[in-house]
Parts: structure tokens; C-alpha cells; sequence
């Protein structure tokens, strides 16, 4: 998979050397650009922001610098058009559908993203429009609240959807167990020792007895989403 991310703050990435998404980079599978949107401006101070039309508190993001990094990305882009679905470009939003852990599945399958991080108040809505006209383009929300750039969401949802791809994570059988991952919360995990603190593990974890074990933690999940999200178990 190919990731592109657009933003001003391109320093804030170089976590992505390291850890899984490093090793993962390393070995071919997954491969990383990120892009200065300060690099498409044309003034001495390199502004990449204005007022608003129509009045209003804090600044929009220009078009042109978005415009002139995406004409770069995109038309680096070699997918053949007749058979590949072309890049995917996610704008991190507020106002966009929630991302949840099937859209990071789904898009774990695509052969090339592109993220673009909005700040300030927003970016031009012609930049989202322009856009799709040649690619195809979705707002995405990571949920109801705020953050002041895209950023920290972009980064989370690089995560989610970085460790699904084949390869990425040593042992596959790891992603099962998890939460979200068949509509449930997951049950509770426990270690050695057997007993800590006058805490002891459930004694069916250390019975051996391997259908008990997943009858328990099956009850467990259940019990937890009833409590904890109810609306995970709404039809
Ligand atoms: N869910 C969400 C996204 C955001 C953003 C703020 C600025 C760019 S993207 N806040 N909350």
C-alpha cells in the first residue's frame, strides 16, 4: 500500500519510522510520503491560510497549495484507471462519517491513500471539490469532538488501518480477539501471576478446559458491551 499525507506540520510523522508501521515500511509493504503543504506556496512567508468569505472567527486553508500537492500525488499515481479504483483521499472532519474498525478493514484492502490534514477552520470546500473529480474523496470523522488539526487523526486511523494489512502484524490470530473486531468489546485478559494482590484469575482461564474457556470469554464480551456500549448490540 501506498500512503500519502499532506500537512503542515510533516515532523509530526517521523513517528511513523518506528514500531510496526517502521518494520512494516522497511519491508516493502508499506511505503510513506509525506508532503509539506508549505512546499506548494508561492509568497515569502509561505501562508497556506486566509479569512473567510462571509466573515467569521479564525482562517480557512487556501486551495491553491492543496491543489498544486494533490495535482503532484495524483498524478504520480501510475494506476491504470480501467482496472484499479485510483487513489482513495480521506480528509479527516468533524463533519465526516464516524471511522469505525469495518472502514478500517475496508480500507486496509486499497492500493493507495492519501491524507490530507485540514487546520485552522477548515479547508476550502473547492479543494474537496476539485479533488473528486479525479479521485475519489471522503470525509472522515475519528468522533463527536474536536481536535484543531488532522493530524492526530490521521495517525490514528494510519494505525488501524496499517496494522490489518497481511504482514504487518507478526501473528494474525492476534487481530481476532479484539475489540470491535465481531461487533463486540472484548473479554478480560489476565497473566501470570494467578493471584496478585489477593486478585486471583478466573479460575476457568486456568482449567485447561478450552470450550468452558470460550463460553466464558464469550459471556464476558457480551456482559461488557451490554454495559459499557449498548449500541453496539442495537440491530
Ligand atoms: N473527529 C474530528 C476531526 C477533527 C479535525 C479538526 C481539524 C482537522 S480534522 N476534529 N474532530
Amino acid at each position: 500500500m501506498r500512503i500519502d499525507i499532506v500537512t503542515i506540520f510533516p515532523e509530526f510523522f517521523d513517528v511513523l519510522d518506528i514500531s510496526l508501521l517502521g518494520k512494516a515500511r522497511q519491508a516493502g509493504i508499506i511505503d510513506l510520503g509525506v508532503h509539506n503543504l508549505r512546499d506548494a506556496t508561492t509568497d515569502r512567508h509561505r501562508t497556506v491560510d486566509d479569512t473567510p468569505y462571509g466573515g467569521g472567527a479564525g482562517m480557512v486553508m487556501k486551495p491553491e497549495p492543496w491543489g498544486k500537492t494533490l495535482d503532484g500525488i495524483l498524478s504520480a499515481d501510475g494506476s491504470d484507471a480501467d482496472h484499479e479504483k485510483g487513489p482513495l483521499v480521506i480528509f479527516p472532519s468533524p463533519a465526516g462519517e464516524v471511522f469505525t474498525q469495518s472502514m478500517a478493514r475496508e480500507l486496509s484492502t486499497e492500493e493507495h491513500l492519501v491524507f490530507g490534514c485540514g487546520r485552522y477552520e477548515g479547508i476550502d470546500q473547492r479543494v474537496f471539490d476539485d479533488t473528486a473529480t479525479r479521485a475519489r474523496v471522503r470525509l472522515v470523522s475519528l468522533g463527536d469532538y474536536v481536535l484543531n488539526g488532522g493530524e492526530v487523526a490521521v495517525m490514528a486511523m494510519i494505525e488501524a488501518i496499517g496494522r490489518l494489512i497481511p504482514g504487518v502484524v507478526g501473528n494474525p490470530h492476534s487481530l481476532v480477539e479484539e475489540s470491535h473486531e465481531d461487533g463486540l468489546l472484548e473479554a478480560p485478559s489476565y497473566t501470570k501471576p494467578a493471584s496478585w494482590r489477593g486478585l486471583d484469575v478466573p479460575p476457568v482461564l486456568l482449567s485447561g478446559n478450552h470450550a468452558a474457556i470460550a463460553a466464558w470469554r464469550r459471556e464476558q464480551q457480551l456482559e461488557r458491551t451490554r454495559r459499557v456500549r449498548p449500541d453496539l448490540l442495537q440491530p
